[in-house]
Protein backbone atom coordinates (compact mmCIF):
# COMPACT_ATOMS: atom_id res chain seq x y z
CA UNK A 1 0.00 0.00 0.00
CA UNK A 2 1.22 3.12 -0.89
CA UNK A 3 2.44 5.76 2.16
CA UNK A 4 -0.81 8.31 3.20
CA UNK A 5 2.01 11.19 3.46
CA UNK A 6 4.27 12.17 0.33
CA UNK A 7 3.88 14.28 -2.58
CA UNK A 8 5.08 13.73 -5.99
CA UNK A 9 8.88 14.88 -6.67
CA UNK A 10 7.98 16.44 -9.76
CA UNK A 11 5.56 18.50 -7.82
CA UNK A 12 5.74 22.60 -7.60
CA UNK A 13 6.16 23.85 -3.84
CA UNK A 14 2.61 24.87 -3.80
CA UNK A 15 1.10 21.69 -5.29
CA UNK A 16 3.40 19.78 -2.58
CA UNK A 17 2.30 22.08 0.11
CA UNK A 18 -1.53 21.69 -0.27
CA UNK A 19 -0.97 17.72 -1.15
CA UNK A 20 0.60 17.40 2.41
CA UNK A 21 -2.00 19.85 4.39
CA UNK A 22 -4.61 18.09 2.77
CA UNK A 23 -3.23 14.19 3.97
CA UNK A 24 -2.90 15.65 7.53
CA UNK A 25 -5.90 16.88 7.36
CA UNK A 26 -7.91 13.98 6.22
CA UNK A 27 -6.43 11.67 9.07
CA UNK A 28 -8.65 12.26 12.12
CA UNK A 29 -5.90 12.96 15.27
CA UNK A 30 -8.20 14.39 17.81
CA UNK A 31 -6.14 13.75 20.96
CA UNK A 32 -5.90 10.50 21.95
CA UNK A 33 -6.23 9.05 18.28
CA UNK A 34 -2.62 10.60 16.83
CA UNK A 35 -1.55 7.29 16.56
CA UNK A 36 -2.39 6.46 13.28
CA UNK A 37 -1.35 9.45 11.85
CA UNK A 38 1.71 9.65 13.41
CA UNK A 39 2.59 6.26 11.88
CA UNK A 40 1.85 7.94 8.51
CA UNK A 41 4.66 11.02 9.38
CA UNK A 42 6.82 8.78 10.73
CA UNK A 43 7.21 6.86 7.39
CA UNK A 44 7.09 9.94 5.39
CA UNK A 45 10.37 11.41 7.54
CA UNK A 46 12.42 7.62 7.62
CA UNK A 47 11.89 8.43 3.51
CA UNK A 48 14.22 11.21 3.78
CA UNK A 49 18.07 9.76 3.77
CA UNK A 50 19.06 13.28 5.79
CA UNK A 51 17.20 12.75 8.49
CA UNK A 52 17.75 10.29 11.86
CA UNK A 53 14.05 9.47 13.17
CA UNK A 54 13.11 8.33 16.35
CA UNK A 55 9.68 7.68 17.98
CA UNK A 56 8.70 7.96 22.06
CA UNK A 57 5.07 6.81 22.22
CA UNK A 58 3.55 9.18 19.78
CA UNK A 59 5.91 12.02 19.33
CA UNK A 60 8.75 11.60 16.39
CA UNK A 61 11.85 13.66 16.55
CA UNK A 62 13.64 13.85 13.31
CA UNK A 63 17.24 15.62 12.95
CA UNK A 64 19.84 16.03 10.61
CA UNK A 65 23.52 15.77 12.13
CA UNK A 66 26.04 18.22 9.79
CA UNK A 67 27.90 19.50 12.22
CA UNK A 68 26.78 22.69 11.95
CA UNK A 69 27.49 25.15 15.16
CA UNK A 70 24.04 25.49 16.35
CA UNK A 71 21.15 23.90 16.71
CA UNK A 72 17.00 24.85 15.91
CA UNK A 73 14.26 23.57 16.65
CA UNK A 74 10.85 23.24 14.96
CA UNK A 75 7.75 21.87 16.63
CA UNK A 76 4.66 20.73 16.29
CA UNK A 77 1.86 18.89 17.65
CA UNK A 78 -0.56 16.36 15.56
CA UNK A 79 -3.78 16.39 17.63
CA UNK A 80 -6.49 18.44 16.94
CA UNK A 81 -9.20 19.57 19.26
CA UNK A 82 -12.85 17.42 19.10
CA UNK A 83 -14.13 18.19 15.75
CA UNK A 84 -18.01 19.70 15.41
CA UNK A 85 -19.27 18.71 12.34
CA UNK A 86 -15.50 20.13 10.54
CA UNK A 87 -14.29 16.71 9.48
CA UNK A 88 -13.80 15.39 6.80
CA UNK A 89 -11.51 18.88 5.43
CA UNK A 90 -12.40 20.18 2.03
CA UNK A 91 -10.43 22.74 0.17
CA UNK A 92 -13.63 25.77 -0.96
CA UNK A 93 -12.54 27.84 -4.26
CA UNK A 94 -12.80 31.57 -4.33
CA UNK A 95 -16.39 32.49 -4.12
CA UNK A 96 -17.52 30.12 -1.94
CA UNK A 97 -19.81 31.60 0.76
CA UNK A 98 -18.15 29.23 3.45
CA UNK A 99 -15.14 31.55 3.23
CA UNK A 100 -14.66 33.69 5.96
CA UNK A 101 -15.35 37.35 4.65
CA UNK A 102 -12.01 38.64 6.55
CA UNK A 103 -9.87 35.60 4.83
CA UNK A 104 -11.97 36.69 1.13
CA UNK A 105 -11.17 40.08 1.47
CA UNK A 106 -7.33 39.17 2.60
CA UNK A 107 -6.91 36.46 -0.11
CA UNK A 108 -9.96 37.36 -3.25
CA UNK A 109 -7.90 34.55 -5.45
CA UNK A 110 -6.64 31.70 -2.82
CA UNK A 111 -8.04 28.32 -2.26
CA UNK A 112 -8.97 28.03 1.21
CA UNK A 113 -8.44 24.62 3.44
CA UNK A 114 -11.42 24.35 5.82
CA UNK A 115 -11.90 22.14 8.91
CA UNK A 116 -10.54 20.92 11.78
CA UNK A 117 -6.95 21.06 12.30
CA UNK A 118 -6.66 23.58 9.20
CA UNK A 119 -5.11 26.76 11.85
CA UNK A 120 -4.79 24.75 14.67
CA UNK A 121 -1.99 23.45 13.08
CA UNK A 122 -1.67 21.06 10.11
CA UNK A 123 -0.70 23.88 8.29
CA UNK A 124 2.40 24.34 9.89
CA UNK A 125 2.83 20.62 10.34
CA UNK A 126 2.64 20.49 6.17
CA UNK A 127 4.90 23.51 6.00
CA UNK A 128 8.02 21.68 8.48
CA UNK A 129 7.31 18.17 6.84
CA UNK A 130 8.01 20.20 3.14
CA UNK A 131 10.85 21.27 4.83
CA UNK A 132 12.01 18.02 6.51
CA UNK A 133 12.27 16.61 2.79
CA UNK A 134 13.41 20.07 0.94
CA UNK A 135 15.62 21.38 3.39
CA UNK A 136 18.33 19.00 2.70
CA UNK A 137 21.63 21.69 3.63
CA UNK A 138 19.95 24.64 6.09
CA UNK A 139 22.87 26.64 7.93
CA UNK A 140 21.79 25.45 11.35
CA UNK A 141 21.39 21.49 12.27
CA UNK A 142 17.46 20.82 12.61
CA UNK A 143 15.27 18.59 14.94
CA UNK A 144 11.72 18.39 13.67
CA UNK A 145 9.45 17.29 16.52
CA UNK A 146 6.12 16.03 15.65
CA UNK A 147 3.77 15.39 19.13
CA UNK A 148 0.44 13.75 20.59
CA UNK A 149 -1.81 15.33 23.10
CA UNK A 150 -0.68 19.30 22.92
CA UNK A 151 -4.66 20.00 23.47
CA UNK A 152 -5.28 18.58 26.71
CA UNK A 153 -4.27 17.84 30.52
CA UNK A 154 0.08 18.68 30.53
CA UNK A 155 0.45 15.00 32.20
CA UNK A 156 -0.38 13.39 28.57
CA UNK A 157 1.73 16.13 26.13
CA UNK A 158 3.98 14.18 24.23
CA UNK A 159 6.94 16.27 24.19
CA UNK A 160 6.99 16.54 28.30
CA UNK A 161 6.89 12.71 27.85
CA UNK A 162 10.08 12.79 25.42
CA UNK A 163 11.91 15.26 27.02
CA UNK A 164 11.54 13.07 30.17
CA UNK A 165 12.37 9.90 28.62
CA UNK A 166 15.24 11.60 26.35
CA UNK A 167 16.59 14.54 27.26
CA UNK A 168 19.51 14.29 24.63
CA UNK A 169 16.50 14.10 21.99
CA UNK A 170 15.22 17.48 22.87
CA UNK A 171 18.80 20.00 22.51
CA UNK A 172 18.86 23.01 20.80
CA UNK A 173 19.81 26.71 20.72
CA UNK A 174 16.35 27.80 19.73
CA UNK A 175 13.16 26.60 18.83
CA UNK A 176 10.17 27.92 16.79
CA UNK A 177 6.41 26.54 17.71
CA UNK A 178 4.18 26.28 14.59
CA UNK A 179 1.00 27.50 16.80
CA UNK A 180 -0.92 29.30 14.97
CA UNK A 181 0.12 33.29 14.39
CA UNK A 182 -1.02 34.44 10.84
CA UNK A 183 3.08 33.94 10.17
CA UNK A 184 3.77 36.25 12.42
CA UNK A 185 5.56 35.99 16.02
CA UNK A 186 4.05 35.54 19.02
CA UNK A 187 5.82 36.20 21.97
CA UNK A 188 5.99 33.57 24.98
CA UNK A 189 2.36 32.61 26.01
CA UNK A 190 -0.28 32.99 28.74
CA UNK A 191 -0.01 30.48 31.48
CA UNK A 192 -3.65 28.29 31.85
CA UNK A 193 -5.07 26.08 34.40
CA UNK A 194 -8.31 24.52 34.60
CA UNK A 195 -9.99 23.49 37.97
CA UNK A 196 -13.64 22.77 39.22
CA UNK A 197 -15.35 24.59 41.73
CA UNK A 198 -17.82 22.30 43.34
CA UNK A 199 -20.86 23.21 45.39
CA UNK A 200 -22.66 20.59 47.33
CA UNK A 201 -26.06 20.52 47.76
CA UNK A 202 -28.57 17.98 49.22
CA UNK A 203 -30.59 14.98 47.62
CA UNK A 204 -34.42 14.85 47.42
CA UNK A 205 -37.69 14.41 45.85
CA UNK A 206 -38.30 17.33 43.33
CA UNK A 207 -41.71 17.06 44.27
CA UNK A 208 -40.35 17.39 47.44
CA UNK A 209 -37.86 20.23 47.08
CA UNK A 210 -37.79 21.12 50.42
CA UNK A 211 -36.54 18.43 51.57
CA UNK A 212 -33.03 18.84 50.15
CA UNK A 213 -30.83 21.93 48.85
CA UNK A 214 -30.07 22.91 45.30
CA UNK A 215 -26.87 22.91 44.31
CA UNK A 216 -27.47 24.35 41.05
CA UNK A 217 -29.41 26.65 42.60
CA UNK A 218 -26.33 27.59 45.01
CA UNK A 219 -23.70 27.63 41.78
CA UNK A 220 -25.71 30.62 40.25
CA UNK A 221 -23.55 33.10 42.67
CA UNK A 222 -20.34 31.71 41.00
CA UNK A 223 -21.99 32.21 37.37
CA UNK A 224 -22.71 35.69 38.20
CA UNK A 225 -19.40 36.48 39.58
CA UNK A 226 -17.44 35.04 36.08
CA UNK A 227 -20.15 36.56 33.52
CA UNK A 228 -18.71 39.89 35.68
CA UNK A 229 -14.88 39.54 35.29
CA UNK A 230 -13.19 42.14 33.04
CA UNK A 231 -10.31 40.86 31.23
CA UNK A 232 -7.37 42.42 31.83
CA UNK A 233 -4.39 43.62 29.14
CA UNK A 234 -0.98 43.11 30.83
CA UNK A 235 2.15 44.41 29.21
CA UNK A 236 5.04 42.19 29.40
CA UNK A 237 8.34 43.55 27.74
CA UNK A 238 6.59 45.54 24.98
CA UNK A 239 4.02 42.93 24.82
CA UNK A 240 -0.11 42.82 25.67
CA UNK A 241 -1.58 39.74 27.12
CA UNK A 242 -5.02 39.81 27.40
CA UNK A 243 -5.92 37.89 30.88
CA UNK A 244 -9.40 35.49 31.18
CA UNK A 245 -11.71 33.34 33.71
CA UNK A 246 -14.16 31.69 32.34
CA UNK A 247 -16.62 28.82 33.09
CA UNK A 248 -15.78 26.18 30.07
CA UNK A 249 -18.21 23.14 31.13
CA UNK A 250 -20.90 22.57 33.72
CA UNK A 251 -22.77 19.31 35.31
CA UNK A 252 -24.44 18.98 38.03
CA UNK A 253 -27.54 16.33 38.79
CA UNK A 254 -28.05 12.94 38.21
CA UNK A 255 -31.62 12.35 37.91
CA UNK A 256 -34.89 14.46 36.15
CA UNK A 257 -36.56 14.26 39.44
CA UNK A 258 -33.93 14.74 41.86
CA UNK A 259 -32.89 17.52 43.63
CA UNK A 260 -28.92 17.42 42.44
CA UNK A 261 -26.69 17.26 45.40
CA UNK A 262 -23.52 18.81 43.42
CA UNK A 263 -22.69 20.88 40.65
CA UNK A 264 -19.29 21.36 39.08
CA UNK A 265 -18.23 24.09 37.34
CA UNK A 266 -15.25 23.89 35.12
CA UNK A 267 -13.08 27.02 34.91
CA UNK A 268 -10.10 27.98 32.58
CA UNK A 269 -8.11 30.78 33.86
CA UNK A 270 -5.13 32.17 31.33
CA UNK A 271 -2.82 34.34 32.98
CA UNK A 272 -0.14 36.67 31.91
CA UNK A 273 3.93 36.17 32.33
CA UNK A 274 3.75 38.95 35.18
CA UNK A 275 2.60 35.59 37.55
CA UNK A 276 4.38 32.92 38.72
CA UNK A 277 2.19 29.58 38.63
CA UNK A 278 1.78 30.53 42.39
CA UNK A 279 0.57 33.48 42.01
CA UNK A 280 -1.85 32.78 39.75
CA UNK A 281 -3.30 29.98 42.06
CA UNK A 282 -3.23 32.28 44.90
CA UNK A 283 -5.13 35.17 42.63
CA UNK A 284 -8.36 32.09 42.16
CA UNK A 285 -8.06 29.99 45.11
CA UNK A 286 -5.53 31.86 47.91
CA UNK A 287 -1.87 31.77 48.29
CA UNK A 288 -2.66 28.19 50.52
CA UNK A 289 -5.27 25.95 48.73
CA UNK A 290 -6.59 25.27 52.26
CA UNK A 291 -7.63 21.56 53.75
CA UNK A 292 -7.83 18.71 51.60
CA UNK A 293 -11.58 17.64 52.14
CA UNK A 294 -11.04 14.31 50.26
CA UNK A 295 -11.15 13.17 46.98
CA UNK A 296 -8.90 15.76 45.29
CA UNK A 297 -11.23 18.60 46.98
CA UNK A 298 -10.23 21.77 48.91
CA UNK A 299 -11.64 24.82 50.52
CA UNK A 300 -10.14 27.99 48.20
CA UNK A 301 -8.64 30.04 51.43
CA UNK A 302 -9.13 33.35 49.51
CA UNK A 303 -8.86 34.64 45.81
CA UNK A 304 -11.58 34.85 43.40
CA UNK A 305 -13.31 31.56 45.08
CA UNK A 306 -13.03 32.48 48.32
CA UNK A 307 -15.14 30.02 50.49
CA UNK A 308 -15.50 27.27 47.46
CA UNK A 309 -14.57 23.93 46.95
CA UNK A 310 -11.76 23.59 44.17
CA UNK A 311 -10.01 20.51 42.79
CA UNK A 312 -7.54 21.00 40.56
CA UNK A 313 -7.39 19.54 36.95
CA UNK A 314 -4.40 20.97 34.92
CA UNK A 315 -1.88 23.62 35.39
CA UNK A 316 1.12 25.11 32.96
CA UNK A 317 3.25 28.20 33.70
CA UNK A 318 3.42 30.93 30.95
CA UNK A 319 6.38 32.31 29.30
CA UNK A 320 7.88 35.65 28.95
CA UNK A 321 8.34 36.63 24.99
CA UNK A 322 12.17 36.30 25.11
CA UNK A 323 12.46 38.69 22.13
CA UNK A 324 15.76 39.78 22.91
CA UNK A 325 17.70 36.82 22.41
CA UNK A 326 19.86 36.93 19.25
CA UNK A 327 18.03 34.06 17.33
CA UNK A 328 14.38 35.50 18.05
CA UNK A 329 15.94 38.97 17.21
CA UNK A 330 16.76 38.24 13.47
CA UNK A 331 14.04 35.98 13.54
CA UNK A 332 11.38 38.96 14.17
CA UNK A 333 13.55 41.02 11.65
CA UNK A 334 12.77 38.58 8.38
CA UNK A 335 9.39 38.46 9.21
CA UNK A 336 9.12 42.11 9.73
CA UNK A 337 10.86 42.59 6.06
CA UNK A 338 8.83 40.00 4.73
CA UNK A 339 5.52 40.68 5.82
CA UNK A 340 5.67 43.92 7.52
CA UNK A 341 4.46 41.99 10.75
CA UNK A 342 5.41 42.97 14.37
CA UNK A 343 5.20 40.69 16.98
CA UNK A 344 2.09 40.02 19.22
CA UNK A 345 1.66 38.36 22.84
CA UNK A 346 0.75 34.60 21.90
CA UNK A 347 -2.61 34.37 24.08
CA UNK A 348 -3.48 30.52 24.35
CA UNK A 349 -0.74 28.24 26.20
CA UNK A 350 2.06 26.60 23.77
CA UNK A 351 5.20 24.98 24.60
CA UNK A 352 6.96 28.35 24.25
CA UNK A 353 6.90 27.55 27.74
CA UNK A 354 7.96 24.16 28.00
CA UNK A 355 11.23 25.08 26.15
CA UNK A 356 11.78 28.02 27.93
CA UNK A 357 11.85 26.33 31.18
CA UNK A 358 14.33 23.80 29.53
CA UNK A 359 16.64 27.42 28.90
CA UNK A 360 15.97 26.78 24.87
CA UNK A 361 14.68 30.14 23.61
CA UNK A 362 11.58 29.87 21.43
CA UNK A 363 8.95 31.72 19.42
CA UNK A 364 5.16 30.73 18.07
CA UNK A 365 5.28 31.16 14.26
CA UNK A 366 3.05 29.35 12.38
CA UNK A 367 0.34 29.17 9.34
CA UNK A 368 -3.13 30.51 10.06
CA UNK A 369 -5.31 32.75 12.07
CA UNK A 370 -5.15 32.23 15.77
CA UNK A 371 -8.29 33.85 15.97
CA UNK A 372 -10.00 31.02 14.00
CA UNK A 373 -8.74 28.38 16.21
CA UNK A 374 -10.81 25.50 17.38
CA UNK A 375 -13.50 27.30 15.46
CA UNK A 376 -16.21 25.14 13.66
CA UNK A 377 -14.75 26.81 10.58
CA UNK A 378 -11.43 26.63 11.39
CA UNK A 379 -9.83 27.84 7.51
CA UNK A 380 -6.70 28.71 6.10
CA UNK A 381 -5.87 30.70 2.48
CA UNK A 382 -3.41 28.60 0.64
CA UNK A 383 -1.15 31.60 0.10
CA UNK A 384 -0.59 31.38 3.90
CA UNK A 385 1.02 27.96 3.43
CA UNK A 386 3.24 29.39 1.53
CA UNK A 387 4.64 32.00 2.92
CA UNK A 388 5.36 30.00 6.56
CA UNK A 389 7.41 27.92 4.11
CA UNK A 390 9.10 30.46 2.60
CA UNK A 391 10.01 32.35 5.87
CA UNK A 392 11.21 29.48 7.21
CA UNK A 393 12.96 28.42 4.07
CA UNK A 394 14.60 31.67 4.51
CA UNK A 395 15.46 31.82 7.51
CA UNK A 396 16.92 28.43 7.92
CA UNK A 397 18.28 28.16 4.58
N1 LIG B 1 -2.61 21.63 29.21
C1 LIG B 1 -3.40 22.67 28.57
C2 LIG B 1 -3.08 22.69 27.11
C3 LIG B 1 -3.81 23.77 26.33
C4 LIG B 1 -3.16 24.10 25.03
C5 LIG B 1 -3.96 25.00 24.12
N2 LIG B 1 -3.06 25.65 23.19
C6 LIG B 1 -3.51 26.24 22.08
O1 LIG B 1 -4.66 26.15 21.73
C7 LIG B 1 -2.51 27.06 21.29
C8 LIG B 1 -3.17 27.76 20.14
C9 LIG B 1 -2.96 29.24 20.16
O2 LIG B 1 -3.38 29.92 21.06
O3 LIG B 1 -2.37 29.73 19.25
C10 LIG B 1 -4.71 26.07 24.90
O4 LIG B 1 -4.21 27.19 25.08
O5 LIG B 1 -5.84 25.79 25.31
C11 LIG B 1 -4.88 22.38 28.83
O6 LIG B 1 -5.25 21.22 28.86
O7 LIG B 1 -5.66 23.32 29.00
Amino acid sequence: MDPMIGFDANASQSEALATLLTQLMETYSVSDEEGPLTDEVETFLKAQPHLTVRRHGDTLVASTDLGRPSRVILAGHLDTVPVIDNFPPKWLEPGDPAIRPEVAEAHPHDRVMWGRGATDMKSSDAAMLYLAATLTEPRVDLTYVFYDHEEVAAEKNGLRKVVEAHPDWIQGDFAIIGEPTNCGIEGGCNGTMRFDVIVHGVAAHSARAWMGENAIHKAAPILTKLAAYEPSDVEVDGLTYREGLNATLISGGNGTNVIPDECRIHVNYRFAPDKTLAEAKALMMGADAGAELGNGEHTATGGFFAGYGIEMKDESPSARPGLTDPLAASLVELVRERTGREPLAKLGWTDVARFASLGIPAVNLGAGDPLLAHKHDEQLPASDLMLMADLLADWLG
